[in-house]
């Protein structure tokens, strides 16, 4: 009896131990998940002052397409998984093959998602760029991957899991979800104005087409080629290119997938066979720029190297006042001492009329200009090896262009890793159409996806070797648009 007792008490002790074990694995955990966490801010924070493209990567589930069509159905090895997001920064791949020594390989990108992460998830951390977007920046979120490995999901999104439904529904991709989330923020922001106008565009066989092109009378007219042309500022522009107010299209996932080129290949049932441009412009007039606008001319007042800008000093407002009965040009008293700059609303114009005043210097004029930024949300065509997608005629002509275009941009974001004085923009209308936005100053994210696959491996390792490529390129750090104000 006094044996069984200690025995009792020896695996009760023995089960404290174990819970306090448990208890400090998790708090251990838990510290891990802080450090990530503290280390992807300062990682990020370090990206944005470089001027790195951000690359996230995402490995989709194992999908019928990995098995492939009836006739050429591949089976055991080759849909073993072997593409592998291990935590939220980091892919392995299992390169191993019986009797090759060949060691597996590890890839790190600023965000990793895996089979299982929600399009709510993909989307939650592309969400702070269109902060930045209203802050001024010009923003690019571009998909790159091989064919079927989940670009048109993750951009737009895919209703094929749930036939019965015609809606996306919780499938909607990162384009519907920017529109909406643009408007979202758009509401929050009390003061100021702010419209928002979309154009589509694709790029097929090399040539760039305006998908929400229209004819005099505005009855649309379906996809009508345009040209792209490099501005006196060294710009790229589409000329006569359509826009639209936003809610049509950029919104309608299902819009944008029907109006796109797609053939069947014996790899995707549904490939589509050009690149996919939508952007989203923000024009905004902020009452910030006047605020801006006020603290601009104070100052300007203050300086002793500017006595002509002293239009709103007390001594002039005086002599104005005293000119008797004011003229359709003269400014009132509140004019003359505008709001504090911290007032939030918008004033009808208090820099819209000359002056009269006999004692005021030319007072200065201030106009403001509408802010400019722009979203492109890019879904590139999948890079696909012909042999395996078994394509012929013209839809063999599709691929030799896609590829062709797709090792245009490799060549382009090369040049700018290794800091070459010519890149070569104009070797594709596609890196032409895009020059802006990946040498430019604007936030660029890849959204590398992946196939799991042993199958697609090879494809695979090349999508990864272009996300490493393209985090390797130092652009100037991202600028923030002037806020538009002309102070003569
Ligand atoms: N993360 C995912 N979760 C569920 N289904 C997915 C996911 N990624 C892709 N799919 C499905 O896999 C299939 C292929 O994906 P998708 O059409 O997006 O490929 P793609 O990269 O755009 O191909 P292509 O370049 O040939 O157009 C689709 O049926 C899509 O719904």
């Amino acid at each position: 009896m006094p044996e069984l007792r200690t025995e009792t008490e020896f695996v009760k002790g023995l089960q404290a131990q174990v819970g306090a074990l448990e208890r400090s694995l998790e708090e251990e955990k838990e510290r891990c998940r802080t450090e990530r966490q503290r280390r992807r801010l300062l990682h990020n924070a370090l990206v944005e002052l470089r001027g790195n493209i951000r690359v996230h990567c995402r490995v989709r589930p194992i999908m019928p397409l990995d098995r492939g069509l009836e006739a050429t159905a591949v089976t055991g090895s080759a849909l073993e998984e072997v593409v592998q997001a291990v935590n939220d920064d980091t892919v392995l791949v299992n390169c191993a093959k019986p009797g090759s020594q060949i060691p597996n390989k590890v890839f790190e990108f600023e965000r990793v998602h895996g089979p299982g992460d929600s399009q709510e998830a993909v989307f939650e951390e592309v969400r702070p760029l269109l902060t930045s977007l209203l802050d001024g920046y010009n923003v690019c979120i571009m998909a790159y991957g091989q064919t079927g490995s989940g670009k048109t999901h993750t951009m737009i999104g895919s209703h094929h899991d749930n036939p019965a439904s015609s809606a996306v529904g919780d499938q909607e991709g990162i384009i519907p979800n920017a529109a909406s989330e643009l408007f979202r923020l758009i509401s929050e922001r009390p003061v100021g104005s702010h419209t928002v106008e979309v154009s589509v565009v694709e790029v097929y066989n090399n040539e760039v087409l305006d998908l929400l092109a229209k004819d005099e009378d505005g009855v649309a007219t379906g996809a009508v080629k345009r040209d792209v042309i490099t501005t006196a500022t060294g710009t790229s522009e589409v000329p006569c290119l359509a826009h639209e107010p936003v809610g049509s299209c950029a919104q309608d996932p299902g819009c944008l997938v029907a109006q796109r080129a797609q053939s069947p290949t014996l790899v995707h049932r549904d490939s589509s066979r050009s690149h996919l441009i939508v952007t989203l412009t923000v024009t905004s007039r902020s009452a910030n720029a006047f605020a801006m606008a006020r603290r601009l001319q104070s100052s300007r007042q203050e300086s002793p190297r500017a006595p002509q800008r002293d239009f709103w000093s007390p001594r002039c407002t005086r002599r104005a006042n005293s000119n008797g009965p004011r003229g359709r040009n003269a400014h009132s008293s509140t004019e003359d001492h505008p709001a504090s700059p911290s007032s939030s609303s918008l004033p009808s114009s208090p820099f819209s009329s000359p002056c009269t005043s006999p004692c005021a210097s030319p007072r200065p004029s201030i106009s403001q200009e509408p802010l400019r930024t722009r979203l492109q949300l890019v879904d590139l065509a999948g890079s696909e090896c012909v042999g395996q997608s078994g394509v012929s005629g013209a839809t063999l002509w599709e691929s030799s262009c896609i590829n062709r275009s797709l090792s245009a941009l490799s060549d382009v974001l090369g040049a700018l890793a290794e800091q070459r004085p010519h890149v070569p923009y104009r070797n594709s209308k596609l890196t032409h159409l895009l020059q802006d936005y990946i040498g430019g100053d604007a936030k660029l994210l890849v959204m590398l996806c992946v196939s799991p696959t042993q199958r697609f491996l090879a494809e695979s390792l090349q999508s990864l070797g272009f996300g490493s490529r393209a985090r390797q390129v130092q652009r100037a750090a991202p600028r923030r648009k002037a806020t538009g104000l002309k102070v003569k």
